[in-house]
């Protein structure tokens, strides 16, 4: 195809606006959320990373007559340009679940993935904030805060690990059963982000409203078992992905608004915390311009939410020391 003579005369992705890279850009949830932030008016340059097919993704979403510039950066070599400068880095690299595996399943793959990403961010963009979604979370979270201590740049500030699709899917479910809007409910879910790990505190629900024992019971199985119900119904071809960018999409618009400046940012996200023992917990966090300002404590829990507390912590115990040990004594390499 003939080039043009002259340059396009606009110079673009100087104006105010964000830096935004996405690594994993071609995938499942990589491609819908690329979309969403290529929409995002707080978005001036979006940097596409993946190992494979970002050409064909950013020459598509090149196309898209929103003001941010798109950029694309293949494979390892390309990491460093890829991060340089960025304000916000978000991680949907790696590989997702297939029906009959849990989310620890995906460590032996995605551990290294991401380890080798943060390692990145550590050299090239150690300020930015950093949006984890690649699974097991509650153990590459870890291992990310690893990586940027040992390259000693970590700010827990600025680490997060991606925890919203849990509770979008709690306000729609409640929404389902109360009959309202989904809009309209705010539910907080504190923990991990696998199975029992991922508990929802109803009875903080808002707008208040009182639920039979067998609505909580219902509500909470089909909020920790979310992911799964969509890795079944999809057979074999992946998890969730649109909603996922959706999310994700939503949690990145925080940060950026945060970024901003926007006083009273408030969402929940896994985090370095001292909540409770565990190092890392997902609970209600403000963000602000410097990454985390307040972490919110869990507020008064029944006697049912007591319980799955209790039940919750020895495995997120367990994933976080997985993650911690995999970055400390490294698996040796296979011969
Ligand atoms: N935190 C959460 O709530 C959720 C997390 N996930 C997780 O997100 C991850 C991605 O899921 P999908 O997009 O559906 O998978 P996918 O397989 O469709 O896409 C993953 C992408 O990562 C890329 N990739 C692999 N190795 C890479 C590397 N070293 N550097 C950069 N990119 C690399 C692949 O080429 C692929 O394009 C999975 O681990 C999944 O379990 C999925 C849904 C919800
Ligand atoms: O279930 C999975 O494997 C993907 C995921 O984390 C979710 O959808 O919540």
């Amino acid at each position: 195809m003939g080039g043009l003579e002259r340059e396009p005369t606009r110079a673009r992705g100087a104006g105010p606006g964000f830096k935004v890279a996405v690594l994993g850009a071609a995938g499942g949830i990589g491609q819908p959320l690329s979309l969403l932030m290529k929409m995002h008016p707080l978005v001036s340059t979006l940097h596409l990373y993946d190992v494979f097919n970002t050409p064909g993704v950013v020459a598509d979403l090149s196309h898209t007559n929103t003001s941010a510039v798109v950029r694309g950066f293949l494979g390892n070599d390309q990491l460093g340009p890829a991060l340089d400068g960025m304000d916000l880095v978000i991680i949907p690299a790696g590989v997702p679940r297939k029906p009959g595996m849990t989310r620890d399943d995906l460590f032996n793959i995605n551990a290294g993935i991401v380890r080798t990403l943060i390692e990145g961010v550590a050299k090239h963009c150690p300020r930015a904030f950093i949006n984890i979604i690649s699974n097991p979370v509650n153990s590459t979270v870890p291992i990310a805060a690893e990586v940027l201590k040992m390259a000693g740049v970590y700010d827990p500030k600025r680490l997060f690990g991606v925890t919203t699709l849990d509770v979008v899917r709690a306000n729609t479910f409640v929404a389902e059963v109360i009959g309202v809007d989904p809009k309209a409910v705010d539910v907080p879910v504190v923990g991990g982000h696998a199975g029992i790990t991922i508990l929802p505190i109803l009875s903080q629900v808002k707008p208040q409203f009182s639920f039979t024992d067998k609505e909580v019971a219902y509500l909470t199985n089909r909020i920790q078992n979310g992911g799964t119900e969509v890795v079944e119904a999809k057979a074999g071809a992946g998890s969730a992905t649109l909603s996922m960018a959706y999310a994700a999409a939503k949690f990145g618009e925080s940060c950026l608004r945060a970024l901003q400046g926007e006083a009273g940012i408030v969402e929940c996200a896994y985090v370095d915390s001292e909540v409770t023992e565990l190092p890392f917990f997902a609970t209600k966090v403000r963000i602000g311009r410097a990454g985390i300002e307040e972490i919110f404590p869990l507020g008064p829990l029944n006697h049912y939410e007591r319980e799955g507390m209790e039940k919750l912590k020895s495995e997120l115990h367990d994933s976080i020391q997985k993650g911690v040990k995999f970055v400390q004594n490294p698996p040796a390499p296979k011969k």
